[in-house]
């Protein structure tokens, strides 16, 4: 019999909120940010077969590892050795979230993995099952799995779900290269012994902002404590940024650790008219418009 493939499709994300406390002796800073799952997806696809095979195309393939050190080669070995099952199968990823952008691209496809091998071995487990082994593959991929829009406070991955009204448009300015978030993190605690840097307040108005469903009320509002490391380590961000807001998006922000740029612009055609001139003003790699909050990783049909 031709085994059957299952494919499973996982949001981007970007932090409308990201404070960062101090490290924790884990090694972690301790966060409060709010997450918001955007309609930029990769699609997982797994095949039972008779070895754990890896298979990247898309978006930044080069970047993606194909060994057992990827994200969803882990996702489903941690599964299979937590419920006693076999772990071989061939595991297909198209990418669409931007490789080391600060969307969160390799814990969507965690979650993505988790959900899909859960889903094929028939596991009788619930959310918090698959919650907890999320959490040991990194702080974004209970958020992956969940989507939405969240609070995550620990080290991200702790969250409560968050009221949104209506849809959000964004214009996301991908960069040439990526950053590794250990190392803005790192550059952020050296800032931080340097001087210091202002720090992100209460998210309270913000998630009010968000549950109002007006971007012109939650554009002041974003604010992101890794923004001056990022922009430390890649400079010309600072230029995107400026860009964008020339071309009439409401408020830019780095994406988490970036160095991927999103923009909050007033509605679906104002985001396509960003991009346009983000394109042609030559300070990305390239542009894509999204919008949110989309649910979390989700088994196609
Ligand atoms: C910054 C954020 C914001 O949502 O995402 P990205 O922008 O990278 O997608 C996250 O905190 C990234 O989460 P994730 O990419 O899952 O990180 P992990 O694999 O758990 O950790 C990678 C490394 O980042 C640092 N790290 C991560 C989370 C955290 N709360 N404190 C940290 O200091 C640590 O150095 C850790 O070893
Ligand atoms: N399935 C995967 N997809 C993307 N990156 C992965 C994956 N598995 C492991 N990685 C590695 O994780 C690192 C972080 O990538 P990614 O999750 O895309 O970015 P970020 O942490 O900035 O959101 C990259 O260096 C990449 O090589």
């Amino acid at each position: 019999m031709v085994p059957t493939p299952l494919t499973v499709r996982a949001p981007a994300k970007v932090n409308l909120h990201l404070g960062v406390g101090e490290v924790r002796p884990d090694g972690f800073h301790e966060l409060v940010t709010v997450f918001q799952a955007l309609s930029l997806h990769d699609d997982v696809t797994l095949t039972p077969s008779d070895a754990l095979t890896l298979h990247v195309t898309g978006e930044g393939v080069r970047d993606v590892p194909t060994d057992p050190t990827n994200l969803a080669a882990r996702a489903v070995v941690a599964l299979a050795e937590r419920y006693g099952r076999d772990p071989n199968m061939r595991i297909d990823i198209a990418k669409g979230i931007p490789v080391a952008g600060g969307m969160a691209g390799g814990s969507a496809d965690a979650a993505a993995a988790l959900l899909g091998a859960a889903t094929l071995w028939g596991l009788e487990i619930g959310r918090d099952d698959l919650d907890e082994v999320a959490a040991t593959l990194g702080s974004d991929v209970p958020f992956s799995l969940h989507g939405h829009t969240a609070l995550g406070t620990g080290r991200g991955e702790r969250l409560i779900p968050a009221l949104a009204r209506g849809e959000f448009h964004w214009t996301l300015a991908l960069a040439r290269e990526g950053l590794s978030t250990p190392a803005v993190y790192r550059e952020l605690d050296r800032l931080r012994e340097a001087g210091d840097p202002p720090r992100a307040g209460s998210p309270d108005a913000l998630l009010a902002a968000v549950a109002s469903g007006d971007p012109h009320r939650l554009a002041p509002l974003l604010t992101n404590d890794l923004q001056a490391a990022a922009l430390s380590l890649q400079p010309g961000l600072r230029r995107t940024l400026r860009a964008g807001i020339e071309a009439g998006a409401l408020a830019g922000i780095v994406s988490g650790s970036g160095p991927t740029c999103a923009f909050l612009c007033a509605s679906a055609d104002d985001a396509v008219d960003v991009g346009t001139e983000l394109a042609g003003a030559g300070v990305c790699r390239t542009v894509r418009v999204a919008s949110g909050p989309v649910p979390g990783a989700t088994v196609v049909p």
